[in-house]
């Protein structure tokens, strides 16, 4: 499964993915981890410049998939927090976004 070339869906009333598929799609993600029912990543910068870029970029892209990650800013760091409301916990959702948000990362 390639998360860049799918799209978030409308999830009200859906339920949350199991377990199983949580750590499943954990695997395309290694960089993230589980707290409680939300997918997090803290990303680190140089500077809050291009802590800004970052948040500014994922926040069009959370505007371009209608999915809205919770964010803490600061000077050389974003904690990233993906849940859907919508369902109470994780879907497939977040972890379309939360690989978008890798995508936006330059390359090492
Ligand atoms: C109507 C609209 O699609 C929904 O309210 C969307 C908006 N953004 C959202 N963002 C997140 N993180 N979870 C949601 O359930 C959600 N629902």
């Amino acid at each position: 499964m390639n998360l860049l070339e799918l799209h978030c869906e409308a999830q009200h009333g859906a339920h949350p993915l199991s377990q199983q598929t949580v750590s499943e799609l954990l695997g395309h993600l290694p960089q993230w981890h589980v707290e409680g029912i939300e997918l997090v990543k803290t990303f680190m910068f140089g500077d809050y410049y291009k802590t800004m870029a970052f948040v500014n970029a994922l926040a069009w892209v959370a505007h371009a998939e209608d999915h809205h990650p919770d964010m803490s800013v600061h000077y050389n760091r974003a904690v990233v927090r993906f849940s859907t409301h919508d369902a109470g916990g994780l879907t497939l959702n977040d972890f379309i976004c939360a690989a978008k948000a890798e995508a936006l990362l330059p390359r090492a």
